[in-house]
This record gives structure tokens, C-alpha cells and sequence, in this order.
């Protein structure tokens, strides 16, 4: 068996494989930089690395494609349910470190710490309550996408004292006040009542931009924006004048429209952000579990069995697996 990766998972990920496949680690993410690889490959596993259908039709033998992670925007999973190959995803393999790390963001634009530190490494003790930090303790917290990572975070935000909300079109009333929360039938006027706003939906063509000039300028003036989820789902042109503008208070975020963003990116020069290298699930525990359960599926896959954590399962409407079964999990 053949797989290759556009970039290695972890250790313990690769062990996996050990004497059951060959690997090739592309040294680039571009898929034009492996295609050769792909022409005898079983397996493909991305990271944020885009998969495109030309990497999929190109493919001959490729049975499945993983991707060590939960947001799949990155590759074309239309061709590959189009060609029966599964795209192999890990749903909750991050949720916790994801969470955490919002959360984190959440404490430290409301203690103005980064602005703490280089202030204070700079010389400027004067920063001490130059600028009045916050609780989060009894303040309304909005989440829109109350998925693994929402429900994950209001669980730690409840731990804080903080009021729950949320919006998920795709779950009923019951079930939102059933993980704590208070129900949002409409994400605008969640947005307005939210202290601290938490995005944690899929990119797809419905979220992109969801939050834009309109819905930040009827944002208080004193909320945090919080996205740990993916770049374009804020308007990053529209983020960068709400901040410059004061119409909200500060924004963290993990995710960007290009990735990396270009050091002269004016959304980077914005005050009261802060930002982290989409690293929000490169934790110790995130990545093992991500690259084990990712290499255990496509395994599955590749050998011919259903496993049920891909993008889309009606690819297994495909004639391909007319008689195949499910792998044990
Ligand atoms: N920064 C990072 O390193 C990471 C980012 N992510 C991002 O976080 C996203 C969420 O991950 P999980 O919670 O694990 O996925 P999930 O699939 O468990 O939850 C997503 C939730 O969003 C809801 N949703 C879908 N469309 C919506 C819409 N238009 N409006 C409101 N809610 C909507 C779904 O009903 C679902 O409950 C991923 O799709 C990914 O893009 C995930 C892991 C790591
Ligand atoms: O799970 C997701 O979605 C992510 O964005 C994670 O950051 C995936 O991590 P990588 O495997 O792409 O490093």
C-alpha cells in the first residue's frame, strides 16, 4: 500500500503504518509538487493543504483521502464522492485543545495581556490600568455552531460563570437548551446581546462572511470576537475596520482567508487583536489523536471497509461499495 502526505502527521501517526504501507512526504503542499506520487497511491492525507479535483482525477488508484481534522472546506469533496473515495475526517479528535484555546483568546483580550506584556517589556509600567480589564464572569457569551467545539466551549464558559447562548440552524430548540444554552433562532440578534461572540461553524457557502460591516457595527461596543473556526466565515476587510473604528472591543483569531497572512496584512496591524498561527489544534494530545484516528480510517478504507467518520457519506452510494461493510471503530 501506497500514501502520501503533503506533510507528515505525527510520530505516532506514521508508526501506524509501519511495515503495512510505503509513505511519501511531499515537501510541498502544492499538489502539481506530488502528483507523480499520487499516480500509484492508495492514500492521501492532507492537512491545511488544499486537495483539488485535479489531484483526485488524477489519482488512479487513490481509494481514500484523509484529512487529520474537522473542516474539510480544503478539498473537493464533491469529486471525490463523484470517484466513490471517502474523505476520511476526525470529528472530536480536537474539540477540547479548540475550545481551550478560544477560551484562552476569551481571557486574554479580556486582561488586555498581550498589550500587558509589550508594554511592559518596553518599559511602560504606565499600561497598569491604563486600560480597565474585565470579568468574564456574568457576561453573555454567543456561540454560533454549537457542534463539538461549541458545546466544548460553553461547557468551559459555564465553568467561568459566563451566560450561554446560541445558534445552530441545523439543531432544535430542545436540543440547544439541553446542552445549557439559551436558543437563538436568528444569529444577528444573538450577536447583539453577546459580551463575547465564539464562532465555531464549517466554512461553507452559507457562513462565509456571515459576520460582515452590518452585523459587527450592531455588536456592542464592549464584545469580543472570537474565531477559532476558519478565515472568511468574519469578513476579515470588515473585522479590520470595526477594530480600527472601535466599534467592537477586541477580536482573537486563529484562522485567516490566506494562510499565512502577509506580515504587512493590515488586519494584523489592527489594535486589540490578537491572533494565533492556526494553531489552535496543535496541541500534544489534538495531534496524536487527530493522525491516529486519520490513518486508522484510511487503513479501514483502503482495505476495502465503510468507516463512518467522512465528509459525506453517500459516497457509499457508489457502485464501489455495493457490498462492502462497516469497519469496527
Ligand atoms: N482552528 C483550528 O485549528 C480548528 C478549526 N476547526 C473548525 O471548526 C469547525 C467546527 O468544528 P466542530 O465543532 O468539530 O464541527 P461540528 O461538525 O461538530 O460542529 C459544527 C456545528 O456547526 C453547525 N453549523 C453548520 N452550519 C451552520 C450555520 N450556517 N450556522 C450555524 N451553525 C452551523 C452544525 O450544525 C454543527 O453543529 C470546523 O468545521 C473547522 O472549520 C476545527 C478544528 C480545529
Ligand atoms: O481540524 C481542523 O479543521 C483544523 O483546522 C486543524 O487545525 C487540523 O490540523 P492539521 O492537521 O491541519 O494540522
Amino acid at each position: 500500500m501506497k500514501f502520501v502526505m503533503t506533510q507528515a502527521v505525527c510520530p505516532e501517526g506514521l508508526q501506524m503504518l509501519d511495515g503495512i504501507a510505503d509513505v511519501y512526504v511531499a515537501d510541498n503542499q502544492d499538489p502539481n509538487n506530488y502528483l507523480d506520487e499520487m499516480k500509484n497511491a492508495d492514500a492521501l492525507i492532507v492537512r491545511i493543504a488544499k486537495c483539488d479535483g485535479h489531484a483526485i482525477e488524477n489519482s488512479p488508484n487513490l481509494k481514500v483521502i484523509g484529512r487529520t481534522g474537522v473542516g474539510y472546506d480544503s478539498v473537493d469533496v464533491k469529486t471525490a464522492t463523484a470517484h466513490g473515495i471517502p474523505v476520511v475526517i476526525t470529528p472530536g479528535a480536537n474539540n477540547r485543545s479548540v475550545a481551550e484555546h478560544a477560551v484562552a483568546m476569551m481571557f486574554a483580550l479580556s486582561k488586555n495581556l498581550v498589550e500587558a506584556q509589550t508594554e511592559m517589556c518596553k518599559g511602560n509600567w504606565e499600561i497598569r490600568g491604563a486600560k480597565k480589564a474585565f470579568e468574564l464572569e456574568g457576561k453573555n457569551v454567543g456561540i454560533l455552531g454549537l457542534g463539538a467545539i461549541g458545546r466544548e466551549t460553553a461547557k468551559i464558559c459555564e465553568g467561568c460563570g459566563m451566560k450561554i447562548a446560541a445558534y445552530d440552524p441545523f439543531l432544535s430548540k430542545e436540543q440547544v437548551e439541553g446542552y445549557g444554552a439559551e436558543y437563538y433562532e436568528n444569529y444577528e440578534e444573538l450577536l447583539k446581546i453577546s459580551d463575547v461572540v465564539s464562532i465555531h461553524v464549517p466554512l461553507t457557502e452559507e457562513t462565509r462572511n456571515m459576520i460582515s460591516r452590518k452585523q459587527l457595527s450592531e455588536m456592542k461596543k464592549t464584545a469580543l470576537i472570537i474565531n477559532c473556526s476558519r478565515g472568511g466565515i468574519i469578513n476579515e476587510a470588515d473585522l479590520t475596520e470595526a477594530l480600527k473604528a472601535g466599534e467592537i472591543a477586541g477580536a482573537g483569531t486563529d484562522v485567516f482567508c490566506n494562510e499565512p497572512p502577509k506580515t504587512d496584512d493590515p488586519l494584523l496591524n489592527c489594535p486589540n487583536l490578537i491572533v494565533s498561527p492556526h494553531s489552535a489544534a496543535q496541541t500534544r494530545e489534538a495531534v496524536i489523536k487527530m493522525a491516529q484516528m486519520c490513518v486508522k480510517g484510511c487503513l479501514a478504507v483502503a482495505e476495502g471497509k465503510k468507516w463512518p467518520f467522512v465528509a459525506d457519506r453517500s459516497v457509499y452510494d457508489h457502485p464501489k461499495w455495493k457490498d462492502a461493510e462497516y469497519a469496527e471503530v
